[in-house]
């Protein structure tokens, strides 16, 4: 595409330089760029790349966007804000490949993993082909790559769509995350289904109040577009139940469907039976009452079983085709995953990394433990710091037994980063837990305390397979150290 063509899209900009060159593809990072490249330049929170502009242009840059004058050989296009340009030219660029797939975005503080794995295990089995953006993986077909983020930057997003259309993709699912939204990361993209879970605090290291945050998270919903528009309608899927659904409601001009546990919500879940190894509830919807069985256990799991079937109704699966996918679904890797190598107790390890998160993990438990509660937990450094002395005081309070230790302590000081949970434990509860900074060792310590009937909690980490300690980043998985540590015991 000619350079001038793909300009054609942005509303105001200035070229310093000569010529139209022909633009064979679009980079972000200086070291990706090959000959005939176009190289954006963002000013980011680690790197200014304006400064890298001059070796993209060794590397065969043809022409460079930027947000100030460059002296370069090559055409600089100037614009106001590259962010806000990358994702505009990417979409255009790429053919606008989110119009072509029915786009279910997912956002909220907790289960957005857990609620895009549901729908999308019941697109693939209702016969759509459906790919998945998030957490633990971007997934094309039956392909899966490592994911750096929980939403890619604008560029790579509209690259994924694209190969998504070239592998015969129809539907995409994906996670939409505050930080995505606050850096127009899924500007340019046409969502069809925009799905709220909850809101409670987190990152607050980034977002300056839990205002902000929340408003980051309405652009989904303001980015929705109008029911009344041309194309197929949008449709705005909202946990009813959540204090913040209101001003997710009033965000958006789409549809509204509401789920949740409140007798107006359209997708309703009543008669609850939460138990240690599944899930049994009546499912009330403007079409028809269904008993449903889960294999996922925990209150807050009937909330991403709501998201998902209102989801994927909206999308146009029948019902009962919904309800005997989700049947099936066994489990999200690091979420409630039981781990077992035939001890008496049991060991869970979850990625419950915010104050919400581990109480809901930790009630679950409550409901279903006969013994004691046991629980491993830290909180990630160079992360908000708020949420520390929260975590701590929730983990106190409804276990028996705490080992504080460390999660990904990154450029932090481990220890300083339990002293700020400890901040949040009340003097009685002192007797309760120990402080471990090594993680392997909290977690031995951890099981062998346990007795037959008690439940261990690993908490923070769930899926990840490594721990950040300063730059480094080392191999590490809750779920074998567990393993490790139990089949010690047996063998003591
Ligand atoms: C604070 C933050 O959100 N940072 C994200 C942001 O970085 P940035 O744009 O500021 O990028 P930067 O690293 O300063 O680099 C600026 C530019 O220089 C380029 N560059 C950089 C280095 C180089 O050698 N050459 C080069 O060309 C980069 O490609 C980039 O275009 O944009 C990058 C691309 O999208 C992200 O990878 C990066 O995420 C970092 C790794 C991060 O830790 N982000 C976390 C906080 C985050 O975004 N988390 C949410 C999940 C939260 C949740 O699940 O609740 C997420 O969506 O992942
Ligand atoms: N609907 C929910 N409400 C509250 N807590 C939840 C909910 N779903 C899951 N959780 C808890 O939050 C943890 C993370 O769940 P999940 O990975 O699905 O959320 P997420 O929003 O994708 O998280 P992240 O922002 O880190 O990607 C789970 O391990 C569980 O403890
Ligand atoms: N998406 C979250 C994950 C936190 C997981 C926890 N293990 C940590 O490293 O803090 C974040 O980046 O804040
Ligand atoms: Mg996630």
């Amino acid at each position: 595409m000619k350079l001038q063509t793909l300009l054609e899209v942005l509303p105001f900009y200035t070229v310093q330089g000569k010529g139209n060159p022909d633009i064979t593809d679009l980079k972000n990072h200086h070291e990706k760029v090959t000959s005939g490249d176009l190289f954006i330049c963002i000013k980011g929170s680690d790197v200014d790349s304006h400064t890298l502009a001059k070796e993209a242009e060794q590397r065969g840059a043809v022409a460079v966007l930027s947000e100030v004058p460059l002296n370069l050989g090559i055409p600089v296009v100037m614009v106001h804000d590259t962010r806000r340009a990358m994702a505009i030219l990417s979409d255009y660029f790429y053919n606008q490949p989110s119009r072509d797939l029915l786009l279910i975005g997912v956002t909220g503080t907790n289960g957005k993993t857990t609620t895009t794995h549901i729908i999308e295990t019941v697109l693939n089995s209702a016969g759509r082909k459906t790919g998945a953006i998030g957490t633990l993986y971007v997934k094309t077909g039956d392909e899966i790559e490592e994911s750096k983020n929980t939403t890619p930057d604008s560029l790579t997003l509209q690259q994924t769509f694209s190969k998504f259309i070239e592998k015969g993709i129809d539907s995409a699912v994906m996670e939409v995350s505050s930080h995505a939204l606050y850096q127009g990361r899924v500007h340019g993209c046409d969502y069809d289904i925009a799905v709220f879970t909850n809101l409670t605090q987190d990152h607050l290291d980034y977002h300056s109040s839990m205002e902000e945050y929340r408003s980051a998270k309405g652009l989904l919903f303001s980015q929705l577009g109008n029911t009344y528009s041309k194309g197929s309608p949008k449709y705005a899927i909202i946990n009813i139940d959540d204090p913040s659904a209101d001003y997710f409601i009033y965000s958006t001009a789409s549809h509204v469907i509401t789920y949740g546990l409140n007798q107006h919500a359209h997708f309703r879940a009543e008669n609850l039976i939460l138990q240690a190894n599944g899930t049994q509830f009546k499912l009330v919807t403007p079409c028809g009452e269904y008993q449903v069985s889960l294999k996922l256990s925990g209150q807050f799991n009937v909330y991403n079983t709501l998201a998902a079937i209102a989801s994927s109704y909206v999308a146009g699966i029948p019902l009962p085709s919904i309800l005997s996918a989700i049947e099936e679904i066994k489990g999200v890797s690091g979420r409630f995953e039981l781990v077992d190598a035939g001890q008496d107790y049991s060991v869970i390890v979850d990625y419950a990394h915010t104050p919400d998160s581990l109480e809901n993990v930790l009630k679950t438990i409550k409901t279903v433990t006969t013994g004691k509660i046991i629980t491993v937990v830290g909180c990630g450094g160079n992360r908000d710091t708020l949420k520390r002395p929260i975590m701590a005081n929730v983990a106190c309070r409804y276990s028996q037994k705490v080992f504080f230790t460390s999660d990904n302590p990154r450029n932090e000081n481990p220890k300083l980063i339990i002293d700020d949970m400890l901040m949040g434990v009340p003097k009685e509860e002192a007797e309760k837990y120990e402080v471990i900074l090594d993680r392997k060792e909290a977690i031995f310590r951890a099981v062998s305390n346990a007795r037959k009937g008690d439940t261990v909690l690993i908490a923070g980490k769930g899926h990840e397979t490594y721990q950040i300690i300063g730059d480094r980043v080392t191999n590490f998985d809750d779920r074998e150290v567990a393993i490790e540590g139990i089949k010690m015991r047996i063998i003591e």
